[in-house]
């Protein structure tokens, strides 16, 4: 689909679609059911990456604020409102509120395009998929399940059932505005706890529109509480040190992932950590080298590359190096550029000035130290300030950041190598461990390198893996806990077991 693609389109105004847009785009907080400003009304601006323009202001909330929606999700989590629902209950609201996101998928998808600069269909893709955890999880509600387990010593049962935490605090990132709200927030209302959701400063408008149609599918207030914030260390630390807050789930960097495990170490609260990754992409020459370009593709650029889970290292073997690496540019080169509101762009911006300057700043690093861009390297100021080439860089060194680093942007390095364990040894070399991808068409290196891999999720011949029903996180310092699938409900929930003693059976 992304082969005949070639032109560069020019910047459009956002402001007069955001205008258009319906009362889903707040500018109002949501605290205990009610739409409320910050103390001292002090708002942040939020702004279009692929135009610089304002599109919205949000309440910049202080930890006072953030204080009353731990206090309202802790009033909702003991009110007879929330408590006495039943799991069919709270999966009823959580199908009603899938239903509503479904039925605003294309505005939700304006909202989302215009602050964070995703191209449109990949927002109306994450809309689609963000929605699937809220689908998922009003259907695993119903599947909490206890245990009773035989006992060994007579007249006794043991019985053992799943309790909510409490308030849970959710801590989400930029790049997937939507889809990392419902990922903890279904979980955890599926389970029966309340939520405090602290939004990326970057993409607040699509959190409180998701927000504003929980409400209106009669999830009642308090339970969803969404506190906006320019301001988020103070926040974070008290949601680390508050002893209401049971748990807190957070997704974005591996520095304030860890800063956030140690303060909460006190207080011993569930913490569920979804943290940044280096994906090795292996080609082995094995590989079916056209499947492989196309899953190259697929993972690179998704979100203009500003995807947790996107390759970051590309090793690939010698015998299918130069068809691999040629193909790949043919496609790179194809890729269409622009504002994301028109429907055939599929690179967007990078989100702000500080990514920016990253992702340009490892690029330089890697050509000082002899590595080859073979194609981009360059910004594309006539475009908009934010935006970058789509990159192939070969001969990257161990040394170069593109190598260690997570790039969260358009360039993929490629390293040579010449057998498995090679690009084994290569591949888990880095203290990250979220994905991992391979390409083979070897049955017997299939299981052998999945199983090497020192990653938490594996795509073999594959290069998109995410889905509602397949547990989600990583392994080393690319976090703690699953999110999606079954196991994603057990960061919300206590594992109670009950001593049943002196039964008289006969
Ligand atoms: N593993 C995953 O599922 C996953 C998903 C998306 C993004 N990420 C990672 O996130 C990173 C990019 O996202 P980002 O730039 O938004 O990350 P970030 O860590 O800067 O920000 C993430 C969130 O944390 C908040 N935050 C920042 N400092 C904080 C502090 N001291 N206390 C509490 N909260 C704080 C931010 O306001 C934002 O809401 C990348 O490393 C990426 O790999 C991981
Ligand atoms: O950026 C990380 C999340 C992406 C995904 O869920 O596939």
């Amino acid at each position: 689909m992304w082969r005949h693609l070639n032109t560069i389109t020019t910047r459009t105004s956002s402001i007069s679609r955001m205008r258009s847009l319906s009362a889903l785009v707040q500018s109002k907080a949501l605290v205990n059911g009610n739409w409320i400003d910050a103390s001292g009304s002090a708002t942040f601006e939020v702004r279009n990456p692929s135009s610089g323009e304002v599109i919205g202001h949000v309440p910049n909330m202080n930890v006072s604020d953030a204080q009353d929606a731990i206090n309202a999700a802790k009033q909702a989590y003991e009110s007879k409102e929330w408590r006495s629902l039943t799991a069919k209950d709270r999966s009823n609201l959580l199908k009603k509120w899938h239903k509503l996101i479904e039925q605003h998928t294309q505005e939700i998808a304006e909202i989302m395009t215009a602050e964070s600069g995703k191209p449109i269909n990949e927002s109306k893709g994450e809309v689609a998929y963000g929605n699937a955890f809220v689908e998922w999880f009003a259907e695993e509600a119903r599947r909490i399940y206890g245990e009773i387990i035989p006992s060994p010593v007579a007249n006794r049962e043991i019985i053992v059932m799943k309790q909510p935490i409490g308030v849970a605090a959710l801590i989400t990132p930029w790049n997937f505005p939507l889809a990392m709200i419902t990922r903890k927030a279904g979980a955890a209302l599926a389970a029966g706890c309340t939520v405090v959701v602290k939004p990326s400063e970057d993409t607040p408008l699509t959190a409180l529109a998701v927000a504003k149609l929980a409400e209106e599918a009669g999830i009642p207030g308090g339970v969803i509480n969404v506190v906006t914030t320019n301001k988020a260390a103070p926040i974070g630390d008290l949601f680390c040190k508050s002893p209401d807050v049971r748990g807190i789930s957070f997704t974005g960097s591996t520095e304030v992932g860890k800063l956030l495990f140690r303060n909460s170490a006190d207080g011993i609260k569930r913490v569920c950590l979804e943290l940044g990754g280096n994906a090795p992409f292996i080609v082995f020459d094995s590989a079916n080298v056209e499947k492989a370009v196309e899953g190259a593709m697929a993972s690179k650029f998704r979100n203009c590359g500003q995807t947790c889970v996107s390759a970051n290292r590309f090793f690939v073997q010698d015998g299918v190096y130069e068809k691999f690496v040629s193909q790949l540019k043919e496609r790179v080169e194809a890729l269409k550029i622009g504002d994301g509101q028109s429907c055939d762009v599929q690179i967007g911006p990078l989100i702000n000035q500080m990514q920016f300057k990253k992702v340009s700043g490892f690029v330089e690093d890697a050509r000082s130290k002899k590595a080859n861009v073979i194609t981009g390297g360059k910004p594309l100021p006539s475009i908009g300030p934010l935006f970058y080439a789509p990159t192939i860089i070969t001969d990257v060194p161990p040394t170069a950041q593109l190598y260690t680093e997570e790039v969260f942007g358009p360039v993929v390095s490629i390293i040579r190598f010449k057998d498995e364990p090679e690009a084994i040894q290569k591949a888990n070399d880095t203290r990250r461990g979220l994905a991992g991808y391979f390409y083979s068409e070897n049955l017997q290196q299939v299981f052998r390198v999945a199983k090497r891999l020192e990653v938490g999720m594996v795509g073999v011949n594959e290069g998109m893996i995410s889905a509602a029903e397949a547990p989600f996180g990583g392994v080393k310092e690319s976090g703690v806990g699953r999110e999606g699938s079954k196991h994603g409900i057990d960061d919300y929930v206590d594992i109670k077991y009950i001593c049943m003693g002196n039964l008289k059976y006969d």
